[in-house]
């Protein structure tokens, strides 16, 4: 494809060539290049659609080689990275070996912050603005571009209410499109919808907090755009400039439907149909049984109430907030105050299922510890996306729940094999639990079509024999089961190989591991989570106490950060996948 500027634009400096005729031609550009490599490689397309001109005037105005520049979140970042110098890379984004699909340090010297997790921008560009006031840069300026669910969240509000009283030399730009992955919730929003309409505040927030606020200004208005960046150059101190904007901007289906299109997967870049999902794929995601599962027991029990931190879509707690939407709840990016509501909630004799990404839940780990489990109260953490996730990578791999959460007293940690197991999981949880409980799943489907079985209780602490052996223990916890069951099935000689599914990871199932102790000569366990504090890091700890000499081989995420790709390839990378556990049995037998 020819483009009349794009392809003479390999820093940022090359934009001041341009005229600003020029520059909306680039625009359109852009947009149309982002259209053509995001409909056939997939990743975060109507953020980006939406921040082209924002993008183009910041990078036009503002030399962030040297004034600092952060993209909240980093998933409408996609403009920024073709501007300054990632153009001809640009295919590779969220590919195996590729560029990331969010701003990194070691990829630009543009990319001043890595981000992924939302909310951390103003804290970030703040300590950049300090810093600069020390060293006695005072004429940097130092930008950050928040959306507007992401200034929603408490970290964004901590960030602001400190820059407030420092004077620091800072640009805020509050992208406003009034929604985030789906339509943003709260107070706030309905505060940012009065003042676009121009209604009168009481006092306008940002101003009441100490920045000079200015906007609100259309965010696709080039020329007024980098009129107003010019303007603000000169002007110290913290201010926030708020622009409206549309997502999905310049694709007709991406601003109609901008929930599909936040992450679209393939589509026609001519027409914006979505490429039709595979018709012979019969398999459920794990999320739709969580989700359908959920509805289906709160239609039956009052008690139960579901809390997702502004991802409705993503974990399928949709389907309850469809049919129940006074008992289902979107708390906004918020996973602090998920928890801690949840939590109260729980108090009150409600039976909170609390739905959260194993990444995001990160962010709220005390609140786990102290609302939760210190006062031992009966909430339901299903944490989503557990395990290597995928393209979005390092950022979002669920890859330390079982880590950061095993350590933790009075919390039972499940991890199901299937989809049924999932099932009976989420109907356990509501008959009387008297404490809190978690349970890990992965990101996508399940192999088991016909997953709607009648509920059955599971005893907690149980752990099963898949399969009896005499030499070789092999111990699996959640979806691994699925894959090793397989490699032993293809295996010779498979009558030496045991297999047990530690579902339960904590309690610890002792008596199944004292048999498994005493039987097999080496255990091995593979699991998709860190190495270090792992299920196998469980299991050395208790071959230790009991003095067990038994060999301990684990099969798990190494303590390095894991970098993007597909499930299939990282999980290759990191020695879980079919393929490696094939090799390291055979080499065992033989
Ligand atoms: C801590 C955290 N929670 C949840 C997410 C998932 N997430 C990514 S983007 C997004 C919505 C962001 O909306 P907004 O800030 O309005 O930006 P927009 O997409 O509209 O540009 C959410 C919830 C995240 N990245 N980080
Ligand atoms: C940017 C971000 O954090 C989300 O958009 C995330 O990429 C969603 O991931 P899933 O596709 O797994 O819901
Ligand atoms: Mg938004």
């Amino acid at each position: 494809m020819h483009y009349t500027f794009l392809q003479h634009i390999n820093t940022p400096a090359d934009l001041k060539q341009l005229s600003e005729k020029d520059l909306e031609v680039l625009a359109a550009e852009i947009r149309h290049f982002i259209i053509n490599i995001v409909s056939v490689k997939a990743g975060h397309l109507g953020a980006n659609l939406g921040v082209v001109e924002l993008t183009i005037a910041i990078h036009r105005i503002f030399d962030c080689a040297v004034n600092p520049l952060i993209w909240d979140v980093g998933h409408q970042a996609y403009t920024h990275k073709i501007l300054t110098g990632r153009r001809d890379q640009f295919s590779t984004n969220r590919q195996l070996g590729g560029i990331s699909g969010f701003p990194k340090r070691e990829e630009s010297l543009y990319d001043h912050f890595g981000v992924g997790h939302s909310s951390t921008s103003i804290s970030a560009i703040l300590g950049m603005a300090i810093a600069s006031k020390l060293k006695k840069e005072d004429s940097k300026q130092h930008i950050a571009v928040i959306g507007d669910a992401s200034i929603a969240s408490g970290m964004a509000f901590e960030g602001l209410n400190h820059a407030g009283v420092t004077k620091a030399n800072l640009l805020i730009i509050l992208n406003d499109n009034a929604i985030g992955i789906d339509p943003s919730i709260g107070a706030l929003k309905n505060y940012f919808t009065n003042v676009k309409k121009g209604k009168k505040q009481q006092d306008n927030i940002f101003e009441a907090l100490d920045f000079k606020y200015f906007g609100p200004i259309d965010g696709h208005d080039l020329p007024l755009l980098l009129k107003t960046l010019e303007e603000l150059k000169s002007i110290k101190g913290p201010k926030l400039l708020h622009i409206i904007t549309t997502k999905g901007k310049g694709l007709k289906q991406a601003e109609e439907n901008q929930v599909t299109y936040h992450a679209p997967g393939k589509f026609d870049a001519l027409t914006g149909e979505l490429v039709p999902k595979d018709t012979k794929d019969v398999f459920s995601k794990f999320q739709d049984v969580f989700g359908l599962t959920l509805l289906e027991l709160a239609k039956l029990n009052p008690k139960i109430v579901g809390i997702t931190p502004a991802m409705p879509t993503g974990s399928s707690l949709k389907y309850m907030m469809d049919v129940l939407p006074d008992r289902a709840f979107d708390v906004g990016i918020a996973e602090q105050h998920a928890v801690t509501f949840a939590a109260g909630l729980a108090t009150q004799g409600f039976i909170p299922y609390c739905t959260i990404y194993s990444t995001f839940l990160q962010r709220a780990y005390d609140q786990i510890i102290h609302d939760v489990a210190l006062q031992n109260l009966p909430v339901i953490f299903c944490v989503d996306r557990a395990g290597l996730v995928g393209e979005d990578g390092a950022t979002h791999h669920g890859a330390f729940d079982i880590s950061y959460l095993s350590c933790i007293p009075n919390l039972i940690i499940f991890s199901p094999r299937n989809e049924i197991e999932l099932r009976n999981m989420l109907y356990t949880a509501q008959l009387n639990l008297k404490q809190p409980l978690a349970i890990r799943y992965p990101r996508g489907k399940g192999e088991i079509i016909d997953w709607k079985q009648p509920f059955e209780a599971i005893t907690i602490g149980k752990n099963i024999e898949l399969k009896k052996g005499t030499e070789i223990a092999i111990i699996t916890t959640g979806t691994a089961a699925t894959d090793v069951s397989k490699v032993i099935l293809e295996l010779q000689e498979n009558d030496r190989i045991g297999h047990y599914d530690f579902r339960f990871i904590k309690p610890l199932d002792e008596h199944l591991l004292f048999e498994i102790s005493r039987n097999y000569n080496q255990i091995i366990v593979v699991e998709n989570n860190s190495q270090i504090g792992g299920l196998a890091s469980l299991i050395s700890s208790f071959l230790h106490e009991h003095n067990f000499s038994i060999k301990l081989e684990s099969l798990g995420i190494p303590d390095r950060f894991i970098e993007h790709g597909t499930v299939e390839e990282l999980h290759s990378i990191v020695g879980i996948s079919a393929n490696k556990i094939k090799s390291l049995l055979i080499e065992l037998l033989n």
